[in-house]
Order: C-alpha cells, then structure tokens, then sequence
C-alpha cells in the first residue's frame, strides 16, 4: 500500500512524473504542516543510484528537488513575524559533521557530539546554526554544504553520496500574539544501500558501504520494533519495550520523525532495472513495513506563551464575571429605588410591594 506511486523515468511517457509534481503532491504538505506549526520530516530510501539526491535536492539549477522547492515555497509564504534558521549536517561513518562550517571542534572520535535536551530531544553540540530572512540566503548555505558533501564515484553512481544528509530548518512563528510555535523541518537525503558485489567496491569506499549499510540495518531495526510497539495493547508490556533508537546517530537524530512529534513522508526510491529486483523488493517491504508506523504530531507552542495564553483567557473569564455581576447588581438598585419610590407615593399606611 501506498499513498503515491511515480515514474520519472522516461519524460516522454505520459505517466512521467516531474519534480514539481512530485513537490505539489509532498512538499506542499510539508510547508503546510510547518505553517499550522507542526514538525515535519521527509526522507529518501532506497538502493545506491536510484535517484534519492536527485529528488531531494535535483539538479540545482535546471530540476530543482524537494529541498530547494519547499524552502522556495517557505521564503514566498513567509511574514514579517517570522524567523527561520538552517542547520546542515551529514553523517559519516557513524560521525557528525557540519556541513556549513568545516573547522567544527569534533569529539575524541572525529565528529561532533549528540546529545539529548528533555523537552527538544537530540541534538548535535557545536553546529553551526544559520539565520536566514530569504531564499537567496538560504539557498547559498545548500550550495555550500552541498559542496562539503562527501560523495565518490562507484561502479552504479558517479556522484554516489557517502554520508547520510540532514538539512533541518527551524521555522518560529509569532502570530497574534501571545502565540509563537516552533517547527522543526527535517529534510533528509539518506545514502544508498549497496551491496559490494554490485557497486564493486574497496578500501575507504568498503567501509563507508558497511557503515551505511549498518546504519541502514539500525533504521529498519528502530521502524520493525515501532511496529511491533504499536500492535501492543496494554500500557505495561509497551513500557517495558525499548526502541534502540540509540544504536545508530541517524536514528538518534530522527527520533521525533521515526514514531515521534512529527508529520512525516518516506520516499521509496526504487530503480527500473530488472537486475536490480532483489533490492526494489527489499526497498518496497522496507517502506511497507515503515507505513505502519503512527505519528503523535502537535503543535508546538512556547510553554510560556501557553502559560501567558491560559492567564488571558482567566482574566477574560473573571471580567465576564464581574461585568454580569455588575449587571445584576444595578438591577437590585434598580429594583429597591423602584420600591422606595412606590412606597412614598403610596396612600399612607399602605406600602405597595413590588
Ligand atoms: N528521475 C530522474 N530523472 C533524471 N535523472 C535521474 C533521475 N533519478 C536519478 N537520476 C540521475 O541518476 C543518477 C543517480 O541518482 P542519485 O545520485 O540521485 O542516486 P542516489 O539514490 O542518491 O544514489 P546514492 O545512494 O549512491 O547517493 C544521477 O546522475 C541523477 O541525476
């Protein structure tokens, strides 16, 4: 089952799909979920070569992806009350690199440090954080970390991504005040699962192929104990579970997409090949299985201003109050200058009562 199924393979054929199409029917959702002030995620799965970078961030000038168009479309949109920061990042043999600032200070292991916030949830220490008022500025930072990515060429890609990418932006919104939320979107360009008889590679390619594939492995291992997770009844057994969302740093850093706050999208990236049957299949149980995963996305709202929120509507409940109580009691002052009034004009030794 799925909820959209394109071709993109040949643009003569009449069921091509365009990569604008493709950003009406699934970036759209994204901007709207970041505007109603929701998290949103989406992410590419699929076997090296299949077209994952090339429908998250397309061919920068001429077929512009997923990235590029939804922050085109957040920067169209967008309202003086508004600020948005990006962050950029990839993962690469299992470590955390920034992709817009080179000179990071890394850990003893090489890459910067996740760790975790318990209300904002993980985070990498150290990154560098961007502000960004328009597309321009926005769209420069893509290049750069773009640029920074680390891709090589194997025998199925030339430009095969080596890492795995996230490029996040978080997007606050203060509308009539006192309202202000937060949405995080995250937008994720995975590396491709390979095997090495096929992309025949060695040495640094090798290991980078293993690290993937191991991270991948920790993915599936995180969306099959979900699913598992969420086909448990009783509160005591899903207590006693435990999603290894730590096994890996991609899932570490997707934990809110993955079963989480967040409005999320997979795309199955799958190639037309009939050599490469083994791997759509696996791609499609991969994104069958994640289908069955439930989200709890809300809005998210400043505590403070949901505190400031509450005591607004307090006050207007308490002028409601007195104002009716008001009300009532001129009416009894009404009442009782009503009654004097007939009592003295009453013959004497009568009183009228009203
Ligand atoms: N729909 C498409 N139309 C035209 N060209 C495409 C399409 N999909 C992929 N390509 C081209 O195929 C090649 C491989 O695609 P891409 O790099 O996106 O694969 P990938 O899945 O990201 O691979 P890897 O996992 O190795 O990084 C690229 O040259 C890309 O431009």
């Amino acid at each position: 089952s799925f909820d959209f199924s394109y071709d993109s393979s040949d643009p003569e054929s009449p069921s091509f799909a365009s990569q604008e199409k493709i950003f009406k029917d699934l970036g759209c959702d994204v901007l709207k979920a970041a505007f109603d002030g929701f998290n949103a995620c989406i992410f590419t799965y699929g076997q090296t070569g299949s077209g994952k970078s090339y429908t998250m961030m397309g061919n920068a000038v001429r077929n512009k992806g997923l990235i590029p168009r939804i922050c085109e479309g957040l920067f169209s949109e967008i309202s003086q009350r508004s600020k948005s920061d990006a962050v950029y990042l990839e993962i690469y043999n299992e470590r955390v690199q920034d992709l817009l600032r080179k000179n990071t200070t890394p850990t003893d292991s090489g890459g910067l440090r996740v760790r975790e916030h318990p209300r904002s949830g993980p985070y990498v220490q150290n990154l560098s954080r961007h502000l960004v008022h328009n597309y321009c500025q926005i769209e420069r930072l893509i290049l750069l970390g773009n640029v920074n990515r680390t891709t090589a060429t194997t025998d199925v890609n030339d430009f095969s991504s080596r890492s795995h990418a996230i490029f996040t932006i978080r997007f606050t919104q203060v509308t009539l005040l006192p309202c202000e939320t937060l949405s995080k979107i995250h937008l994720v360009d995975l590396a491709g699962s390979e095997r090495a008889d096929t992309t025949h590679t060695t040495g640094a390619r090798l290991k980078e192929g293993a690290n993937i594939n191991k991270s991948l492995v920790a993915l599936g291992c995180v969306i099959s104990t979900l699913v598992l997770f969420q086909n448990i009844e009783t509160t005591k057994k899903k207590k006693q579970m435990f999603i290894p969302y730590r096994d890996s740093v991609l899932t570490w850093l997707l934990k809110d997409s993955l079963g989480g706050n967040s409005k999320t999208t997979m795309i199955a990236t799958v190639s037309p090949a009939d050599v490469n049957y083994g791997e759509t299949l696996s791609t499609l149980q991969y994104a069958s299985r994640t289908r069955n995963i439930v989200n709890t996305p809300t809005v998210n709202e400043d505590s403070t201003v949901k505190t400031i929120r509450g005591l607004q509507a307090e006050v207007a409940r308490l002028q409601r109050l007195l104002e009716e109580a008001s009300s009532f009691l001129q009416n009894i002052a009404f009442q009782i200058m009503l009654s004097f009034y007939f009592c003295c004009r009453s013959p004497k030794g009568s009183c009228l009562a009203l």
